[in-house]
């Protein structure tokens, strides 16, 4: 039967699919059912492409134009209500040193956004020296890690310190420090670092590394029109970045990654600042790392520890959500725009991650006196 050729078919009330859908009553719960498909759909596209478009505001600057005067002035204003849900870590710093009196703290950071401003060009993602020597300075006296969604590799290399715990790709790649494995167990690899000297690998998720290589190939070739969009192999899971993207090209970015992973149903799509990042559908996120990391480090199911991760991003919220169930440690969301989190304080951006490292070193350093 032509559907369109019907004419004395009932007309389903939704303006932009009635077109479509004009049938026969028989034919109902059949196109009934098509456009219930149809309307996930659009819902799903809609919810993907508003995720991309909410994906990282740009940071806010208080302009000196007139005109934006009372704008700024109400993102400031919006900001101050905001703190009072998600305190200044640095303006709470003597709750946070009281608290850990007597307690061993143990901190845990993440990289782009935290450590690193954010930057145009992933590959560009470089900390400063004064960073670089505030966390080894602070790794002296914490045990410390950074759990990123970078290759660990990659994040080793911008970090540049050995004394740390490293999780790369959101956790499914952890190393020890030198001189510190990580214990062995389940999902442990043997490998030799770059001085050669063995050590331990925890990687959950080591049976998808074809699968990820290849679905970094795929999306490399899919995207290549697309000017701006850029693919990042973090091993255990895939960027694509549409930072430099038009944003009238964002959902075609969109729809090429959902292309390429509706063939592999044991991979999914998470979105982070301007990225889109394809990864494993296995039960392991940054919250997961934190945990193991704690349990590697000897540190879990203690109460004289107090464990604090430092993030910006979506992905970090996993880790403030294991802190806040289990009533332990603090989150600390580095935002410098009001966003909903599962942190327990907030600092506004990298610099004020650097002083509150700082901070922290000279507290401990003061009181052993
Ligand atoms: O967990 P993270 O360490 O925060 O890593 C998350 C992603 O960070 C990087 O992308 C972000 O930073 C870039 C450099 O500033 C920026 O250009 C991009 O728009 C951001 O999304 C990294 O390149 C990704 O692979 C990570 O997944």
């Amino acid at each position: 039967m032509d559907l369109k050729s019907n004419h004395s078919a009932p007309v389903l009330a939704d303006p932009g699919l009635s077109n479509l859908l004009p049938c026969s009553p028989d034919l109902l719960p059949t196109v009934l059912r098509r456009k219930n498909l149809l309307l996930d759909d659009i819902r799903a596209r809609r919810s993907w492409l508003d995720a991309m478009k909410c994906s990282s505001p740009p940071p806010y600057k208080k302009t000196k134009d007139i005109s934006n005067e009372l704008a700024s002035d109400d993102k400031d204003a919006a900001y101050r209500k905001w703190m009072l849900k998600y305190p200044s870590a640095l303006l709470s710093f003597e709750q946070i040193t009281n608290y850990a009196k007597g307690k061993r703290i143990a901190l845990f950071l993440d990289y782009d956004g935290t450590l690193s401003p954010i930057v145009e060009n992933p590959d560009c993602a470089f900390m400063s020296n004064e960073m670089r020597a505030a966390v080894q300075k602070v790794a002296m006296y914490f045990p410390t890690a950074i759990v990123s969604g970078r290759s660990r590799d990659k994040v080793c290399e911008f970090v540049g310190l050995t004394e740390l715990y490293y999780a790369g790709s959101h956790g499914m790649d952890i190393v020890g420090p030198v001189r510190q494995s990580i214990s062995d167990g389940p999902n442990c690899v043997k490998s030799t670092d770059k001085q050669g000297k063995d050590v331990n690998l925890f990687q959950p998720a080591s049976e998808f590394l074809p699968m990820i290589e290849e679905v970094f190939n795929s999306l490399v070739e899919c995207t290549k029109e697309i000017k701006g969009a850029k693919v990042e192999n973090n091993k255990f899971c895939v960027s694509v970045h549409f930072r430099n993207v038009d944003v009238e090209s964002w959902e075609t970015v969109g729809q090429c990654v959902l292309d390429v992973i509706k063939n592999y149903p044991r991979l999914r799509m998470t979105h982070g600042r301007k990225v889109l990042e394809i990864r494993p559908i296995i039960n392991w996120d940054k919250g997961k790392a934190l945990t193991f990391l704690l349990e590697s480090i000897g540190l879990s199911d203690c109460d004289d520890v107090l464990p604090i991760y430092v993030g910006d991003d979506q992905t970090d919220e996993d880790a403030f959500k294991v802190l806040q169930e289990g009533n332990r440690g603090y989150g600390i969301l580095v935002s410098s725009l009001p966003k909903e989190s599962k942190a327990f304080f907030s600092l506004k951006d990298p610099q004020e991650v650097m002083e509150f490292l700082k901070s922290l070193v000279t507290w401990k350093t003061s009181s052993a006196l």
